[in-house]
């Protein structure tokens, strides 16, 4: 299977494996969005099929949601539930702390509020999205369409003071017009290369009038699944960096046995 993707394909569709190897019968289970969440809710069909698991799904996008019924899942919309066990999505970027950069797809909105009502978020990606320090990716900002103008002015005049080295911002646009979110909403990328501070920009980001949800995921992530493109994985938890046991472990497996 892994051999006709490319290596950054092979390491998602490695992670996402490994991810739905998590997930057990009755689960209710937080579905992402993007390319790597795709391989997942795949993953996820397939086993539920062949492993007769009976779950219940909450999609973070109408792409995801549409997916995941294709496939069979049962989708449910995140009032239908009281909690959910555990979200599984793609990032951005991660950092050591598991500070995530989310909504390259534009989907960070429903992302945070389906990781927030989770008990459990694991992040699934290829190594490219492992930084030091997160930035280099544009943040994304939701915004309420009306008075958008005036919403990244006070967006800029919040990055004067922030630690970032860069302070361009843009509409996000596509075909010559703005993206409009599954919320209705325009997205704002912020193109700050390195963030200094990321709980303080959350907060300030938070606190404007027309923002209605940053990129920034903070305190959210448990466990972030790195798929390498040869099948491998590796596991980072909170303060381990990285899960050692796991490399152990994967070390181990390649010794001749006796
Ligand atoms: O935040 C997201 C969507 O809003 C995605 O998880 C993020 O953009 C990663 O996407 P991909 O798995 O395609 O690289």
């Amino acid at each position: 299977m892994t051999e006709t993707l490319s290596p950054a394909e092979a390491g998602k569709f490695a992670a996402a494996m490994a991810s739905v190897a998590e997930i057990e019968d009755g689960m209710t289970v937080g579905l992402g969005t993007g390319s790597t969440a795709a391989w997942m809710v795949r993953a996820l069909a397939r086993r539920a099929r062949e492993d007769g698991l009976r779950l219940t799904c909450v999609p973070t996008s109408d792409r995801t949601a549409g997916l995941a019924r294709a496939l069979g899942l049962t989708v449910v919309g995140l009032d239908e539930v009281d909690r959910i066990d555990v979200t599984i999505d793609g990032a951005d970027e991660f950092d050591g702390h598991l500070r995530l950069i989310k909504g390259g797809g534009a989907a960070h909105l429903r992302e945070k509020l389906v990781a927030a009502a989770s008990d459990r978020m694991i992040v699934i990606t290829d190594p490219s999205k492992d930084v030091e320090t997160l930035g280099a990716f544009p943040l994304p900002i939701e915004v309420i369409p009306m008075g958008w103008k005036g919403t990244e002015a006070r967006i800029r005049a919040v990055l004067e003071t922030a630690e970032v080295d860069g302070r361009d911002t843009a509409l996000r646009m596509a075909e010559g017009k703005p993206v409009i979110t599954d919320e209705g909403n325009y997205v704002i990328d912020a193109h700050l290369g390195r963030i200094g501070d990321p709980e303080g920009l959350a907060a300030a980001l938070a606190d404007i009038p027309g923002v209605v949800e940053h990129g920034l995921f903070i305190g959210l992530c448990d466990t972030v699944i790195i798929g390498h493109p040869d099948g491998r994985h590796e596991t980072r938890m909170h303060d381990q960096t990285p899960a050692w046991g796991d490399v152990i472990m994967e070390l181990a497996a390649l010794l001749p046995t006796a």
